[in-house]
């Protein structure tokens, strides 16, 4: 089931005497229980398509559905089926952690009780029990953002966007947040659409990435995809002996692009590089060539990056 959907959702500004195109058509397809990663440089127009999509800001032109909801003519309803994080969460600082909890509950018409029950159980999930008590400001910067966590799902939605949910945390607390939004799929199928300047969690928590880049998609699909369309995998082999022999071995194969042969190594260009490391060895065992070593290596995502948008994300940040 599709539950976000946008086909040619855009956003102009009138910035001065010019228009900006902040956001210029985006077509996005997610299913439920997907983890999203919707990254680009700095103005590429992924907040300006994050706040299209929980309806704080109305397209230019396009349309939406979230969880089959009508962007435009049901704002209402979109609110109620999915929840929002802020990059700065808009909680007080001088509040009490549970009765924040039970306040944001109550905004959205739960009940007292429902409210309290809600609280308790996001309490437990977010290892937030033992600060549930304690003013928001003496939180740590991970308790802080789980508890900015929490107070998007007050209201169980089905779909909760996260607007770069782990800026600024350390290494732990960043794994930790990580953990939290893959059990939220795991335990209640929610969809997570999130931003995100850091590769590796795009890499290591989303399903699936949308490269956003002058507000268009330049490229979508799994993190594996995405790196394997910039140059194929490498694969390095150490034989023990005739490099000639490996070469002969392995000329001309299905999936192979480039093959060089130095010393010792042979060094392939593949389509495939799971497919190929088998491939490979079974090649040169039918030939005879003795292996000592074979090893993978992947473009990594920042490799895509730059191939597709010009500008490494660290240079954006920077
Ligand atoms: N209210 C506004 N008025 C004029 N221009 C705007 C407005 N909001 C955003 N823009 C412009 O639209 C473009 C996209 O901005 P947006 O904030 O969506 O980018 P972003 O990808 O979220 O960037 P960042 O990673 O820096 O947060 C930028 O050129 C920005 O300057």
């Amino acid at each position: 089931m599709t539950t976000i959907e946008a086909r040619g959702l855009a956003r102009r500004f009138r910035s001065g005497k010019s228009d900006v195109n902040a956001v210029c058509g985006v077509d996005l397809d997610v299913a439920a229980g997907e983890i999203i990663g919707f990254v680009g440089p700095n103005g590429a127009g992924k907040t300006t398509t994050l706040r299209m999509l929980t309806t704080l800001l109305r397209p230019t032109s396009g349309t939406a559905h979230i969880a089959g909801i009508d962007l435009v003519r049901d704002p209402a309803g979109v609110r109620r089926a999915s929840g929002y994080v802020a990059q700065s969460g808009g909680v007080d600082p001088n509040a009490r952690v549970a009765e924040e909890l039970c306040l944001q509950g109550r905004l959205y018409r739960l009940s007292r009780a429902d409210a309290v029950s809600r609280a308790t159980r996001l309490l437990h999930d977010f290892d937030l029990n033992t600060v549930r008590d304690r003013q928001v400001r003496t939180l740590s910067g991970g308790q802080r953002r789980r508890m900015d966590i929490a107070m998007g799902l007050m209201h169980s939605p089905s779909v909760l966007f996260l607007d770069e949910p782990t800026t600024g945390l350390d290494p732990q607390s960043r794994g930790n947040v990580w953990d939290h939004v893959r059990a939220l799929r795991e335990d209640a199928g929610t969809t997570v659409f999130l931003t995100t300047h850091y590769l590796d969690e795009a890499d290591a928590l989303c399903d699936r990435l949308f490269v956003i880049d002058h507000g268009r998609i330049v490229a979508r699909g799994t993190p594996d995809e995405l790196k394997r369309g910039i140059s194929g995998d490498l694969v390095t082999i150490e034989v023990s002996g005739d490099t000639d022999a490996a070469k002969v071995a392995l000329a001309g194969r299905p999936g192979i692009h480039e093959l060089a042969v130095t010393d010792r190594s042979v060094r392939l260009v593949v389509d495939n590089g799971e497919r190929a490391v088998v491939d490979v060895m079974q090649a040169l065992q039918a030939h005879g060539v003795g292996m000592r070593s074979i090893r993978l290596a992947r473009p990594t995502l920042d490799d895509v990056f730059l191939t597709l948008t010009g500008r490494s994300l660290r240079d954006g940040d920077a």
